[in-house]
């Protein structure tokens, strides 16, 4: 769906060279929702902001659907911009105009539609965001998380195959967080629609990507399936991002002179983590687990497991619990 080639961008500030991308290079594939994560300055909004080319990039390529689009003139950015829906942080609504003229503008800017089927179109998107009963309020008569389901309605106003979310969700509570996120990627599986998100949080790049870049200072340190980079970050500013998305104190917290036993960290996903493992391995093993911290949630759909637990044993019936652990695909860390 999209492919980013070795692309830079540097901004010119009073003859000042500033740079925001560094050698990118990235895949995305249709129908997935991907999410580009890093901190302030790390030069996300700018790498989104290439892919329906809001910002030209100074040298690379981006093939949307085989297409380059950083060689597109006046002309072909115009029907880019049509098959590329954004989403913004703070919505970008027209304040003097209603729900339904606000939806209704990126079709008739087209000039493509009859009144009739721009009308029609907008009552089915107004039905599919949840806000048929407000077609004729105001921006400033709407919550903030109905602001957003009405710029996502415009977005999607042309049927586009793209849906680019800049920080859409910053700008609101962690309940209306929840139920725009929900929005979108029900809009994703009903629609097949691609979505590329960026944020700063890894809470959102759990609950509804597919696939995770990490930025840092202009350039791509880490890649790859959610799951994978959550549960075992490589890059030292993934790993940070990742522990301070954790609900639970830092095992840093744990002094491992506390305990006797052996302080391994587990790792499990899928079925496997609402089964009675533990207690199926104490009984065959005589070992005692001690859970001393741990989280049971979800990475999307996928259910996963991270305990911090303490292993009092014999050395050989602790070396036949980590058998167990292979056996059951748990990943084990002995950290002491
Ligand atoms: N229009 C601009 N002109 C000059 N420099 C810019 C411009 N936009 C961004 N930059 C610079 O480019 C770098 C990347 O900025 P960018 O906004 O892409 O990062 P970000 O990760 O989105 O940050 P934030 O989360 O704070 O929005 C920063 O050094 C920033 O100061």
């Amino acid at each position: 769906m999209i492919r980013i080639e070795h692309l830079h961008k540097i901004y010119q500030v009073a003859k000042r060279d500033i740079t925001a991308l560094t050698d990118i290079n990235l895949q995305i594939e249709a129908g997935e929702v991907f999410g580009i994560i890093g901190r302030s300055g790390a030069g996300k909004s700018t790498l989104i902001r290439t892919l329906n080319l809001l910002e030209r990039p100074t040298s690379g390529s981006i093939f949307i659907e085989d297409e380059d689009i950083t060689q597109f003139d006046s002309a072909n950015l115009h029907k880019l911009r049509q098959r590329v829906g954004m989403i913004f942080q703070h919505f970008n609504l027209l304040s003097a105009k209603t729900v339904a003229a606000n939806i209704d503008w990126p079709l008739k800017v087209t000039g493509k539609y009859t009144a009739e089927q721009r009308r029609q179109r907008v009552t089915e998107l107004l039905e599919l965001v949840g806000l048929s009963e407000h077609r004729d309020k105001y921006p400033a008569q709407l919550s903030g998380g109905q602001k957003q389901r009405v710029g996502i309605a415009r977005a999607l106003a042309n049927y586009p195959h793209l849906l680019l979310c800049d920080e859409a969700t910053s700008a609101l509570d962690p309940e209306t967080t929840q139920s725009i996120l929900r929005l979108l990627l029900d809009i994703n599986r009903k629609l097949g629609l691609t979505i590329v998100l960026i944020t700063h949080e890894m809470q959102i790049i759990r609950t509804i990507c597919d696939r995770v870049a990490v930025i840092d200072d202009t350039r791509i340190v880490e890649t790859g399936k959610v799951a994978d980079v959550f549960l075992h970050p490589q890059h030292p500013v993934t790993q940070k991002l990742v522990a301070e998305s954790h609900t639970f104190d830092n095992d840093a917290n744990l002094q491992a002179d506390q305990f006797k036993g052996k302080l391994v960290r587990l790792t499990f996903v899928g079925d496997i983590t609402y089964q009675p493992i533990l207690t199926n391995i104490t009984a065959a093993t005589q070992v005692l687990i001690t859970i001393l911290q741990g989280t049971i949630s979800r990475i999307k759909d996928t259910p996963y497991g991270q305990l911090l637990v303490e292993l009092n044993g014999s050395d050989e019936d602790i070396r036949q619990v980590f058998t167990h652990f292979d056996q059951y695909q748990i990943h084990h860390e002995v950290l002491s």
